[in-house]
Protein backbone atom coordinates (compact mmCIF):
# COMPACT_ATOMS: atom_id res chain seq x y z
CA UNK A 1 0.00 0.00 0.00
CA UNK A 2 1.39 3.61 -1.13
CA UNK A 3 1.92 6.03 2.09
CA UNK A 4 -0.27 8.98 2.23
CA UNK A 5 0.81 11.88 0.79
CA UNK A 6 -0.52 14.63 2.27
CA UNK A 7 -1.46 18.22 0.90
CA UNK A 8 1.33 21.06 2.57
CA UNK A 9 0.21 22.01 5.62
CA UNK A 10 1.66 25.72 3.89
CA UNK A 11 -0.83 25.85 1.32
CA UNK A 12 -3.70 25.90 4.00
CA UNK A 13 -4.81 28.47 5.33
CA UNK A 14 -4.85 26.89 9.28
CA UNK A 15 -4.34 23.59 10.93
CA UNK A 16 -8.23 23.51 10.96
CA UNK A 17 -8.34 23.53 7.18
CA UNK A 18 -5.86 20.78 7.02
CA UNK A 19 -6.99 18.69 8.96
CA UNK A 20 -10.56 18.93 8.58
CA UNK A 21 -11.50 21.16 5.37
CA UNK A 22 -8.89 19.32 3.39
CA UNK A 23 -9.44 15.85 5.15
CA UNK A 24 -5.50 14.71 5.85
CA UNK A 25 -6.61 14.40 9.08
CA UNK A 26 -4.54 14.46 12.18
CA UNK A 27 -2.86 11.34 10.57
CA UNK A 28 -1.94 13.75 8.01
CA UNK A 29 -0.80 15.97 10.79
CA UNK A 30 1.23 13.48 12.34
CA UNK A 31 3.49 12.05 9.50
CA UNK A 32 4.71 16.01 9.02
CA UNK A 33 7.18 14.57 12.03
CA UNK A 34 5.37 18.22 13.94
CA UNK A 35 7.48 18.54 17.35
CA UNK A 36 4.98 20.19 19.43
CA UNK A 37 0.73 19.78 19.96
CA UNK A 38 -0.66 22.51 17.17
CA UNK A 39 -2.83 25.15 19.97
CA UNK A 40 -6.50 23.34 18.71
CA UNK A 41 -5.68 20.03 20.37
CA UNK A 42 -4.59 21.16 23.94
CA UNK A 43 -6.75 20.53 26.20
CA UNK A 44 -7.81 21.96 29.11
CA UNK A 45 -5.67 20.42 32.72
CA UNK A 46 -9.11 19.18 33.96
CA UNK A 47 -9.47 16.99 30.40
CA UNK A 48 -6.14 15.37 30.30
CA UNK A 49 -5.02 12.30 32.08
CA UNK A 50 -2.55 12.22 35.00
CA UNK A 51 -0.80 9.12 36.28
CA UNK A 52 -2.00 10.02 39.73
CA UNK A 53 -5.42 9.37 38.50
CA UNK A 54 -5.33 6.02 37.63
CA UNK A 55 -5.81 2.83 39.19
CA UNK A 56 -3.26 0.18 37.92
CA UNK A 57 -4.38 -2.40 40.54
CA UNK A 58 -8.20 -2.43 39.02
CA UNK A 59 -9.55 -4.38 36.16
CA UNK A 60 -13.22 -4.83 34.34
CA UNK A 61 -14.47 -8.05 34.64
CA UNK A 62 -13.12 -10.70 32.07
CA UNK A 63 -15.79 -13.24 30.74
CA UNK A 64 -15.40 -16.71 29.64
CA UNK A 65 -18.25 -17.10 26.82
CA UNK A 66 -17.60 -20.47 25.43
CA UNK A 67 -20.54 -22.03 28.02
CA UNK A 68 -22.42 -19.27 26.80
CA UNK A 69 -25.93 -21.23 27.74
CA UNK A 70 -24.81 -21.68 31.18
CA UNK A 71 -26.49 -20.07 34.13
CA UNK A 72 -23.36 -18.59 35.63
CA UNK A 73 -22.39 -17.13 32.34
CA UNK A 74 -25.31 -15.31 32.31
CA UNK A 75 -25.16 -14.31 35.71
CA UNK A 76 -21.40 -12.55 35.02
CA UNK A 77 -23.13 -10.58 32.42
CA UNK A 78 -25.96 -9.03 33.89
CA UNK A 79 -23.48 -8.38 37.14
CA UNK A 80 -20.85 -6.77 35.08
CA UNK A 81 -23.43 -4.57 32.92
CA UNK A 82 -25.08 -3.60 36.36
CA UNK A 83 -21.95 -2.65 38.47
CA UNK A 84 -19.72 -2.04 35.85
CA UNK A 85 -21.23 -0.93 32.65
CA UNK A 86 -18.06 -2.24 30.82
CA UNK A 87 -16.34 -6.05 30.83
CA UNK A 88 -14.59 -8.23 28.20
CA UNK A 89 -15.44 -10.95 26.66
CA UNK A 90 -13.61 -14.28 25.72
CA UNK A 91 -14.30 -17.15 23.53
CA UNK A 92 -16.86 -15.50 21.94
CA UNK A 93 -17.31 -17.30 18.88
CA UNK A 94 -16.12 -14.68 16.66
CA UNK A 95 -13.23 -16.16 14.62
CA UNK A 96 -9.90 -14.47 15.32
CA UNK A 97 -9.14 -14.37 11.43
CA UNK A 98 -12.66 -12.22 11.44
CA UNK A 99 -11.07 -9.75 13.86
CA UNK A 100 -7.06 -9.98 11.99
CA UNK A 101 -9.02 -8.95 8.95
CA UNK A 102 -11.38 -5.91 9.74
CA UNK A 103 -8.04 -4.61 11.85
CA UNK A 104 -6.04 -4.30 8.57
CA UNK A 105 -8.82 -3.42 6.43
CA UNK A 106 -8.81 -0.33 9.04
CA UNK A 107 -4.82 -0.02 8.51
CA UNK A 108 -5.86 0.03 4.68
CA UNK A 109 -8.47 2.72 5.00
CA UNK A 110 -6.61 5.28 6.80
CA UNK A 111 -3.12 3.95 4.64
CA UNK A 112 -5.01 5.98 1.37
CA UNK A 113 -3.97 8.95 0.36
CA UNK A 114 -6.17 12.07 1.66
CA UNK A 115 -7.99 12.61 -1.89
CA UNK A 116 -8.97 9.24 -1.65
CA UNK A 117 -9.84 9.43 1.92
CA UNK A 118 -12.00 12.75 1.37
CA UNK A 119 -13.98 11.52 -1.18
CA UNK A 120 -15.96 10.12 2.40
CA UNK A 121 -15.60 13.45 4.09
CA UNK A 122 -19.16 15.24 5.29
CA UNK A 123 -19.38 17.16 2.13
CA UNK A 124 -18.35 14.90 -0.32
CA UNK A 125 -19.70 11.17 0.57
CA UNK A 126 -22.14 9.79 -1.83
CA UNK A 127 -24.28 8.92 1.30
CA UNK A 128 -25.24 10.46 4.70
CA UNK A 129 -24.37 6.74 6.08
CA UNK A 130 -20.81 6.60 4.90
CA UNK A 131 -18.78 9.47 6.75
CA UNK A 132 -14.87 10.10 6.96
CA UNK A 133 -13.80 12.97 9.89
CA UNK A 134 -11.53 13.77 12.40
CA UNK A 135 -11.94 14.43 16.10
CA UNK A 136 -15.36 14.27 17.70
CA UNK A 137 -17.64 16.97 16.41
CA UNK A 138 -15.06 19.88 15.13
CA UNK A 139 -17.38 22.77 14.52
CA UNK A 140 -18.74 22.55 18.62
CA UNK A 141 -15.58 21.86 20.06
CA UNK A 142 -13.11 24.60 22.07
CA UNK A 143 -9.98 21.73 21.78
CA UNK A 144 -10.06 19.13 19.37
CA UNK A 145 -9.27 15.27 20.27
CA UNK A 146 -6.32 13.62 18.22
CA UNK A 147 -8.31 10.66 16.11
CA UNK A 148 -9.67 10.72 12.68
CA UNK A 149 -12.54 8.26 11.71
CA UNK A 150 -14.61 6.20 9.22
CA UNK A 151 -18.40 5.97 10.40
CA UNK A 152 -20.52 3.54 8.74
CA UNK A 153 -23.96 3.27 9.44
CA UNK A 154 -25.72 -0.18 8.23
CA UNK A 155 -28.48 -0.04 6.01
CA UNK A 156 -28.28 -3.18 3.83
CA UNK A 157 -25.79 -5.03 2.66
CA UNK A 158 -26.59 -3.80 -1.11
CA UNK A 159 -25.67 -0.44 -0.02
CA UNK A 160 -22.99 -1.01 1.90
CA UNK A 161 -21.46 -3.08 -1.22
CA UNK A 162 -22.52 -0.20 -3.40
CA UNK A 163 -20.94 2.33 -1.20
CA UNK A 164 -18.64 2.03 1.44
CA UNK A 165 -15.28 2.10 0.70
CA UNK A 166 -13.80 -1.11 -0.96
CA UNK A 167 -10.62 -0.73 1.00
CA UNK A 168 -12.50 -2.19 4.02
CA UNK A 169 -16.20 -3.13 3.00
CA UNK A 170 -15.47 -6.92 2.57
CA UNK A 171 -14.08 -7.12 5.84
CA UNK A 172 -16.16 -4.92 7.96
CA UNK A 173 -19.38 -6.78 6.71
CA UNK A 174 -17.71 -10.08 7.49
CA UNK A 175 -17.17 -8.64 11.37
CA UNK A 176 -20.69 -7.36 11.47
CA UNK A 177 -22.04 -10.65 10.32
CA UNK A 178 -19.92 -12.84 12.78
CA UNK A 179 -20.39 -10.58 15.78
CA UNK A 180 -24.43 -10.85 15.46
CA UNK A 181 -24.81 -14.43 17.48
CA UNK A 182 -22.76 -13.17 20.22
CA UNK A 183 -24.25 -9.54 20.57
CA UNK A 184 -28.32 -11.48 20.21
CA UNK A 185 -26.81 -13.78 23.55
CA UNK A 186 -25.64 -11.00 25.24
CA UNK A 187 -29.07 -8.57 25.05
CA UNK A 188 -30.97 -12.24 25.34
CA UNK A 189 -28.77 -12.57 28.78
CA UNK A 190 -29.49 -8.79 29.78
CA UNK A 191 -33.44 -8.82 29.31
CA UNK A 192 -33.98 -11.87 31.11
CA UNK A 193 -32.55 -9.95 34.31
CA UNK A 194 -35.04 -7.12 33.69
CA UNK A 195 -38.06 -9.54 33.08
CA UNK A 196 -38.05 -9.32 29.54
CA UNK A 197 -38.80 -12.87 28.71
CA UNK A 198 -38.40 -12.68 24.96
CA UNK A 199 -37.37 -10.37 22.56
CA UNK A 200 -39.99 -10.04 19.90
CA UNK A 201 -40.18 -7.97 16.94
CA UNK A 202 -40.77 -4.69 19.05
CA UNK A 203 -37.94 -5.48 21.27
CA UNK A 204 -35.83 -6.59 18.40
CA UNK A 205 -35.85 -3.09 16.85
CA UNK A 206 -35.53 -1.11 19.89
CA UNK A 207 -32.06 -3.41 21.11
CA UNK A 208 -30.73 -3.84 17.80
CA UNK A 209 -32.55 -2.00 15.12
CA UNK A 210 -29.97 -0.33 13.94
CA UNK A 211 -25.37 -0.61 14.10
CA UNK A 212 -23.22 1.46 12.98
CA UNK A 213 -19.37 0.32 12.88
CA UNK A 214 -16.70 3.61 13.42
CA UNK A 215 -13.05 2.78 12.20
CA UNK A 216 -11.06 4.81 14.68
CA UNK A 217 -7.54 6.32 13.57
CA UNK A 218 -5.35 7.30 16.66
CA UNK A 219 -1.85 8.29 15.06
CA UNK A 220 1.25 9.50 17.11
CA UNK A 221 0.71 12.53 18.78
CA UNK A 222 3.64 14.54 19.67
CA UNK A 223 2.92 15.87 22.69
CA UNK A 224 0.15 13.20 24.26
CA UNK A 225 0.19 14.31 27.77
CA UNK A 226 -1.45 17.25 26.56
CA UNK A 227 -4.61 16.01 24.17
CA UNK A 228 -7.14 13.48 24.07
CA UNK A 229 -7.23 10.65 21.44
CA UNK A 230 -11.33 10.66 22.94
CA UNK A 231 -12.52 13.04 25.32
CA UNK A 232 -14.81 11.42 28.33
CA UNK A 233 -18.33 10.51 26.72
CA UNK A 234 -20.75 7.67 27.74
CA UNK A 235 -21.79 5.60 24.32
CA UNK A 236 -25.64 6.51 22.78
CA UNK A 237 -25.68 2.65 21.67
CA UNK A 238 -27.58 -0.50 23.42
CA UNK A 239 -24.37 -1.68 23.99
CA UNK A 240 -21.03 -1.68 21.91
CA UNK A 241 -18.51 -4.33 21.20
CA UNK A 242 -15.30 -2.76 20.79
CA UNK A 243 -12.16 -4.33 19.21
CA UNK A 244 -9.18 -2.75 19.99
CA UNK A 245 -5.44 -3.15 18.65
CA UNK A 246 -2.25 -4.50 21.17
CA UNK A 247 -1.51 -0.69 22.20
CA UNK A 248 -4.04 0.21 24.99
CA UNK A 249 -4.99 3.49 26.02
CA UNK A 250 -8.51 2.88 26.66
CA UNK A 251 -9.65 4.05 30.41
CA UNK A 252 -13.22 3.67 32.02
CA UNK A 253 -14.67 5.78 34.63
CA UNK A 254 -14.09 4.25 38.23
CA UNK A 255 -15.41 6.01 41.96
CA UNK A 256 -14.97 9.08 41.94
CA UNK A 257 -12.17 10.74 39.55
CA UNK A 258 -10.19 7.60 39.21
CA UNK A 259 -9.48 5.80 35.90
CA UNK A 260 -9.06 2.21 34.66
CA UNK A 261 -7.19 0.70 32.21
CA UNK A 262 -8.79 -1.98 29.85
CA UNK A 263 -6.11 -3.75 28.95
CA UNK A 264 -5.89 -5.32 25.09
CA UNK A 265 -6.37 -8.99 25.39
CA UNK A 266 -5.84 -10.89 22.10
CA UNK A 267 -9.39 -12.28 20.63
CA UNK A 268 -11.04 -10.26 23.12
CA UNK A 269 -13.61 -8.06 22.41
CA UNK A 270 -14.94 -5.53 24.83
CA UNK A 271 -18.48 -4.90 25.39
CA UNK A 272 -20.19 -1.91 26.90
CA UNK A 273 -23.47 -0.69 27.81
CA UNK A 274 -24.75 2.39 25.96
CA UNK A 275 -26.96 5.45 26.96
CA UNK A 276 -29.90 3.77 25.29
CA UNK A 277 -29.86 0.68 27.08
CA UNK A 278 -29.71 2.37 30.91
CA UNK A 279 -32.99 4.40 29.57
CA UNK A 280 -34.56 1.29 29.16
CA UNK A 281 -33.45 -0.53 31.75
CA UNK A 282 -34.77 2.72 33.59
CA UNK A 283 -31.00 2.73 35.25
CA UNK A 284 -30.15 -0.82 35.87
CA UNK A 285 -27.53 -1.33 33.76
CA UNK A 286 -25.07 1.78 33.50
CA UNK A 287 -23.68 3.39 30.93
CA UNK A 288 -20.10 4.31 31.87
CA UNK A 289 -17.82 7.22 31.07
CA UNK A 290 -14.91 6.25 28.94
CA UNK A 291 -12.18 8.23 27.28
CA UNK A 292 -8.63 7.05 25.08
CA UNK A 293 -5.35 8.50 25.63
CA UNK A 294 -3.04 9.89 23.14
CA UNK A 295 -0.19 7.89 22.30
CA UNK A 296 3.65 9.53 21.90
CA UNK A 297 5.22 6.65 20.07
CA UNK A 298 2.44 3.85 18.37
CA UNK A 299 -0.07 4.93 16.18
CA UNK A 300 -3.39 2.79 17.30
CA UNK A 301 -6.91 1.60 15.65
CA UNK A 302 -10.02 0.40 17.17
CA UNK A 303 -13.31 -1.12 15.68
CA UNK A 304 -16.50 -0.49 18.03
CA UNK A 305 -19.97 -1.91 16.34
CA UNK A 306 -22.72 0.81 18.28
CA UNK A 307 -25.81 -1.56 18.18
CA UNK A 308 -28.97 0.83 18.74
CA UNK A 309 -32.52 1.31 18.55
CA UNK A 310 -33.55 2.54 14.95
CA UNK A 311 -33.76 6.33 14.34
CA UNK A 312 -37.26 6.50 14.43
CA UNK A 313 -38.02 4.24 17.53
CA UNK A 314 -39.32 6.24 20.74
CA UNK A 315 -36.96 4.65 23.46
CA UNK A 316 -37.42 4.89 27.44
CA UNK A 317 -38.06 2.45 30.58
CA UNK A 318 -39.82 -0.83 29.18
CA UNK A 319 -42.98 -1.46 30.77
CA UNK A 320 -41.88 -4.86 32.24
CA UNK A 321 -38.96 -2.89 34.40
CA UNK A 322 -41.89 -0.43 35.79
CA UNK A 323 -44.66 -3.51 36.20
CA UNK A 324 -43.40 -3.68 39.92
CA UNK A 325 -43.69 -0.04 40.76
CA UNK A 326 -40.36 1.17 40.48
CA UNK A 327 -40.30 4.88 39.06
CA UNK A 328 -39.87 5.96 36.06
CA UNK A 329 -36.36 7.96 35.88
CA UNK A 330 -36.72 8.86 31.92
CA UNK A 331 -38.79 10.17 29.28
CA UNK A 332 -39.82 8.82 25.82
CA UNK A 333 -37.61 10.03 23.57
CA UNK A 334 -37.50 9.90 19.73
CA UNK A 335 -33.77 7.95 19.05
CA UNK A 336 -32.43 10.06 16.12
CA UNK A 337 -33.22 13.39 18.89
CA UNK A 338 -30.87 11.93 21.10
CA UNK A 339 -28.54 11.21 18.90
CA UNK A 340 -28.70 14.16 17.46
CA UNK A 341 -27.91 16.09 20.51
CA UNK A 342 -25.33 13.74 21.21
CA UNK A 343 -23.49 15.11 17.61
CA UNK A 344 -24.70 18.91 18.28
CA UNK A 345 -21.96 19.26 21.61
CA UNK A 346 -18.14 18.24 22.58
CA UNK A 347 -17.97 15.31 24.44
CA UNK A 348 -19.41 16.02 28.05
CA UNK A 349 -19.01 12.94 30.00
CA UNK A 350 -22.32 11.30 31.04
CA UNK A 351 -24.36 14.82 30.39
CA UNK A 352 -26.03 13.52 27.13
CA UNK A 353 -28.72 11.28 29.08
CA UNK A 354 -29.81 14.15 31.17
CA UNK A 355 -31.96 14.77 27.81
CA UNK A 356 -34.04 12.23 28.69
CA UNK A 357 -34.11 12.25 31.92
CA UNK A 358 -37.68 12.76 33.79
C1 LIG B 1 -16.93 10.55 15.76
O1 LIG B 1 -16.50 10.31 17.07
C2 LIG B 1 -17.28 9.52 17.87
C3 LIG B 1 -18.45 8.97 17.45
C4 LIG B 1 -19.18 8.21 18.34
C5 LIG B 1 -20.40 7.68 17.79
C6 LIG B 1 -21.20 6.91 18.45
C7 LIG B 1 -22.38 6.43 17.72
O2 LIG B 1 -22.56 6.62 16.55
S1 LIG B 1 -23.50 5.54 18.58
C8 LIG B 1 -24.84 5.26 17.50
C9 LIG B 1 -25.43 6.47 16.89
N1 LIG B 1 -26.75 6.20 16.45
C10 LIG B 1 -27.07 6.33 15.18
O3 LIG B 1 -26.26 6.59 14.32
C11 LIG B 1 -28.52 6.18 14.88
C12 LIG B 1 -28.88 6.37 13.48
N2 LIG B 1 -28.57 7.68 12.91
C13 LIG B 1 -29.40 8.73 12.93
O4 LIG B 1 -30.46 8.73 13.52
C14 LIG B 1 -28.97 9.93 12.13
O5 LIG B 1 -27.98 9.56 11.23
C15 LIG B 1 -28.43 11.10 12.98
C16 LIG B 1 -27.17 10.66 13.75
C17 LIG B 1 -29.50 11.56 13.97
C18 LIG B 1 -28.06 12.26 12.06
O6 LIG B 1 -29.15 12.54 11.25
P1 LIG B 1 -29.28 13.85 10.35
O7 LIG B 1 -29.52 15.02 11.23
O8 LIG B 1 -30.24 13.56 9.28
O9 LIG B 1 -27.89 13.87 9.67
P2 LIG B 1 -26.68 14.87 9.71
O10 LIG B 1 -27.14 16.26 9.35
O11 LIG B 1 -25.70 14.22 8.83
O12 LIG B 1 -26.11 14.90 11.20
C19 LIG B 1 -26.52 15.76 12.23
C20 LIG B 1 -25.29 16.17 13.03
O13 LIG B 1 -24.66 15.05 13.62
C21 LIG B 1 -23.30 14.92 13.14
N3 LIG B 1 -23.05 13.54 12.77
C22 LIG B 1 -23.88 12.75 12.09
N4 LIG B 1 -23.36 11.53 11.96
C23 LIG B 1 -22.14 11.56 12.56
C24 LIG B 1 -21.11 10.59 12.76
N5 LIG B 1 -21.22 9.36 12.35
N6 LIG B 1 -20.01 10.96 13.43
C25 LIG B 1 -19.86 12.22 13.88
N7 LIG B 1 -20.81 13.19 13.75
C26 LIG B 1 -21.93 12.85 13.08
C27 LIG B 1 -23.19 15.82 11.96
O14 LIG B 1 -21.92 16.41 11.90
C28 LIG B 1 -24.28 16.82 12.11
O15 LIG B 1 -23.84 18.00 12.75
P3 LIG B 1 -23.66 19.35 11.89
O16 LIG B 1 -23.35 20.37 12.93
O17 LIG B 1 -22.54 19.05 10.98
O18 LIG B 1 -24.96 19.57 11.18
C29 LIG B 1 -18.72 8.01 19.63
C30 LIG B 1 -17.53 8.58 20.06
C31 LIG B 1 -16.82 9.34 19.17
O19 LIG B 1 -15.67 9.99 19.54
O1 LIG C 1 -10.79 3.45 20.94
C1 LIG C 1 -11.33 2.98 21.92
O2 LIG C 1 -10.80 2.12 22.61
C2 LIG C 1 -12.69 3.48 22.36
C3 LIG C 1 -13.47 4.18 21.29
C4 LIG C 1 -14.76 4.76 21.78
O3 LIG C 1 -14.98 4.93 22.94
C5 LIG C 1 -15.78 5.15 20.78
O4 LIG C 1 -15.51 5.12 19.57
O5 LIG C 1 -16.91 5.48 21.21
FE1 LIG D 1 -17.14 5.23 23.25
Amino acid sequence: MAPTVATPISESSNITDFVVTNGNGVKGLSEMGLKTLPKQYIQPVEERITVSNILPQESIPIIDMSNWDEQKVSESICDAAEKWGFFQIINHGVPIEVLENVKDATHRFFNLPAEEKRKFSKENSPSNSVRFGTSFSPDAEKALEWKDYLSLFYVSEDEASALWPSACKDQVLEYMRGSKPVIQRLLEALMKRINVKEIDETKESLLMGSKRINLNYYPICPNPELTVGIGRHSDVSTLTILLQDDIGGLYVRGNNDSWIHVPPISGSLVINVGDALQIMSNGRYKSIEHRVVANGSKNRISVPIFVNPRPDDMIGPFPEVLAGGEKALYKQVLYSNYVRHFFKKAHDGKKTIEFAKI
